[in-house]
């Protein structure tokens, strides 16, 4: 479970005393995620999320993703903006971690994603990259592809300990990748872990947009990319109804239609994602802190997905 940083009742009445939020009624842990400590915080004023910034978000990040939900929020999608104190502050402290208050959507995530919901969220990913094209405000892609081989690097032979031979089968996919990566594809800020999970639905709608604690500037048809490979397969990383990544393309071309090069290239940068979530789930798998009852997500589930885009190489025609 996604808690790493225990909050005090009286840590939490004090923090929510700066907001016009009322008092305070209950706050629950929240068990999904991995990467944050998330709070359900209902208050005599509504109900909110509640998260503290863990090990991979750092602090200097955060006016960054805090501009970006503002923008997009603005422009009408789904997301969940950062609620401001009495002094216009979004971002605070709290049990020594950077904190904020945050709109809570309605909705749940799905594990297995019809094509009507893989559809609806394809047209969710599109009208949040048009909604970005006037956002000016940069952020590198701190696991994108100059940082592979140094995570590769870094997991080194440890990784021959979840399956033998790992290591080096993700060299050669990560020097084929690197050798074909494209040049000169329109970029913009992109969310870069569009998983189910940080999805919320209602039926066959999208209720919310959230997690945004990856997104950075980078090729846009790159968000396509990890974004069909999450909803594409199953958990463990078999291929799903192949109508579920159909639908997720037609419907981000029902808003935003591909340019030749982009559909193109969509085989070598989904393969690249693969790369990217296997090489971060082999770090934590190898990495898990000891106090954290959290579920390690299996890297092998991404290494099969490598391997299913390799093999149909027209997935995207
Ligand atoms: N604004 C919100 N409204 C409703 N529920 C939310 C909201 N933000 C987060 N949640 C709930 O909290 C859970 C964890 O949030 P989130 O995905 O941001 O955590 P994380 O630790 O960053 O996870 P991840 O492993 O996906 O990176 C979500 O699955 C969802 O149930
Ligand atoms: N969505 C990611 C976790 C956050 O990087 C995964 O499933 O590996």
């Amino acid at each position: 479970m996604a808690v790493y940083t225990h909050v005090s009742a009286e840590a939490l009445a004090a923090f929510l005393a700066r907001y016009d939020v009322g008092e305070l009624v209950s706050a629950k842990g929240i068990a999904e995620g991995v990467e944050n400590s998330n709070y359900l915080v209902d208050t005599t004023g509504g109900r909110f999320i509640l998260t503290l910034y863990e090990k991979r978000v750092a602090a200097d990040d955060l006016p960054f993703f805090m501009a970006l939900l503002d923008h997009l929020a603005d422009r009408g999608n789904p997301v969940p903006p950062a609620i401001p104190d009495r002094e216009g502050r979004e971002i605070q402290e709290l049990e020594g971690r950077p904190a904020c208050l945050i709109k809570f959507l309605p909705g749940v995530s799905v594990t297995h994603p019809t094509p009507a919901q893989a559809q609806a969220a394809g047209a969710a990913l599109a009208q949040l990259h048009r909604s970005l094209a006037d956002f000016t405000l940069e952020r590198p892609n701190g696991l994108g592809p100059d940082e592979w081989p140094r995570l590769l690097a870094r997991c080194g032979d440890d990784l021959d300990s979840i399956a033998p031979g790992l290591k080096a089968s993700l060299d050669t996919a990560l020097a084929d990748v690197l050798g074909h990566w494209p040049k000169g594809l329109a970029r913009s800020a992109i969310h870069a872990d569009l998983f189910p999970d940080n999805v919320l639905m209602r039926g066959d709608q999208v209720t919310g947009l959230i997690d945004f604690y990856f997104a950075c500037t980078d090729i846009r048809a790159y968000d396509l990319a990890v974004t069909h490979s999450a909803w594409a397969f199953e958990t463990d990383g078999t291929p799903a109804d192949p109508a579920v990544g159909r639908a997720l393309v037609a419907g981000y071309e029902s808003v935003l239609p591909l340019t030749d090069p982009e559909r193109a290239a969509l085989p070598v940068l989904a393969r690249g994602a693969c790369i990217r979530f296997a090489l971060t789930r082999a770090w934590d798998w190898l990495n898990t802190p000891a106090d954290a009852l959290v579920t390690r997500k299996d890297p092998l589930a991404y290494v099969r997905r490598i391997d299913w885009y390799a093999a149909h190489p027209h997935a995207f025609a």
